[in-house]
């Protein structure tokens, strides 16, 4: 399936602060280039992680897979991977290819994988890769409880569950989310009542509205670009996120970073309840020569 979106400075602003830029410190220098730029905003800079969620615009709402049923108040976002081929730019029409990458019976759950390869529409350049995986609670046992029906179009899972190293980690960056945190993200293009909806979110089984998974991993991905990166998003050149955890709008999230050559290991706790709520890594192209 392909479907064209459209992309401009205004969108990435919004997902800039809906991920947390400049909530600290409105002069944040390594952060006010997400929002403003001297120059026009045609120039500012856009975080890496925002692919995941141009590419999310363009997922079905529904996909017809014989045999698998699923209520859709119990789907809960699993993972994401990100290959990042291109700095995205602020302004462009993007075109989305995208496909079914897996789909695994876990029993008591069915996990279903998507992949969107995004291009920009006039160069036909490859811009990104995103695979969401989506774990649908209570769709499982659509297949022989024997041999599980299982399926992916590529070798091995890139988001599996990481190891947290046992050493002092390189670097920690707390954040404080706003309890709007999850309304402000919303606009970026995510309107899933999960995240608005008390009465939705209780049939969902949280005691309120939780916050998207992909605002999380923006919050981490933007506390690695700051601790390690010194500020340059174009250093990413992957990023990979296991959903642990839900996290309430309203939380501190600490994200704890371990430096293994090219590649971030990281780990994102809700610091009110002491609780690991997503784990993965990120890949770079080169350090900063500042580290
Ligand atoms: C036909 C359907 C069409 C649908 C098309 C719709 C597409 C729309 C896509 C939109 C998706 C985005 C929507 C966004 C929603 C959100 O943002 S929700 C908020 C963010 N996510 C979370 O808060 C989830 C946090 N995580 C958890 O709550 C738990 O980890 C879990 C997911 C509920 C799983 O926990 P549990 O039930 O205890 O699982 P286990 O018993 O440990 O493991 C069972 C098997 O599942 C594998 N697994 C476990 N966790 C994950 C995970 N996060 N992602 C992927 N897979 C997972 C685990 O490895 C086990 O498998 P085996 O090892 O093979 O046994």
């Amino acid at each position: 399936m392909t479907m064209i979106c459209l992309l401009g400075y205004r969108d990435v602003a919004v997902y800039a602060l809906g991920v947390g830029a400049c909530g600290r410190d409105a002069v944040d220098t390594d952060e006010l280039k997400y929002v403003h730029h001297e120059n026009g905003q045609q120039f500012i800079k856009v975080l890496p992680t925002f692919s995941a969620l141009f590419s999310l615009e363009s997922l079905p709402d529904g996909l017809d897979l014989p045999g698998l049923t699923f209520e859709p108040r119990l789907l809960l976002h699993g993972q994401q991977y990100i290959e990042v081929h291109k700095p995205l730019p602020s302004n462009a029409r993007i075109r989305n290819k995208v496909s079914l990458a897996g789909l695994h019976d876990k029993g008591k759950a069915a996990i279903l994988e998507i992949e969107t390869r995004s291009y920009e529409k006039e160069s036909g350049e490859l811009l990104s890769m995103n695979r969401t995986t989506v774990f649908l609670r209570g769709a499982g046992g659509f297949s022989d409880p024997s041999q599980p029906f299982t399926y992916s179009n590529y070798p091995a899972n890139p988001a599996p569950a990481m190891k947290i190293p046992e050493s002092v980690p390189f670097a920690i960056f707390e954040d404080c989310t706003q309890s709007s945190q999850a309304l402000l993200y919303r606009l970026s293009g995510d309107y899933n009542p999960l995240h608005s909806d008390p009465m939705f979110a209780k049939v969902a089984g949280f005691s309120r509205p939780i916050l998207h998974g992909l605002c999380t991993l923006g919050f981490a991905v933007r506390a690695i670009i700051k601790c390690i990166c010194k500020g340059d998003p174009d250093m990413i050149k992957n990023i990979s996120g296991r959903f642990l955890l839900h996290v309430y709008p309203g939380e501190t999230l600490v994200t704890e970073m371990w430096l293994k050559g090219l590649r971030v290991i990281y780990q994102v706790k809700a610091k009110e309840r002491n609780r690991a709520v997503l784990s993965g890594y990120v890949h770079l192209h080169r350090l900063a020569s500042s580290l």
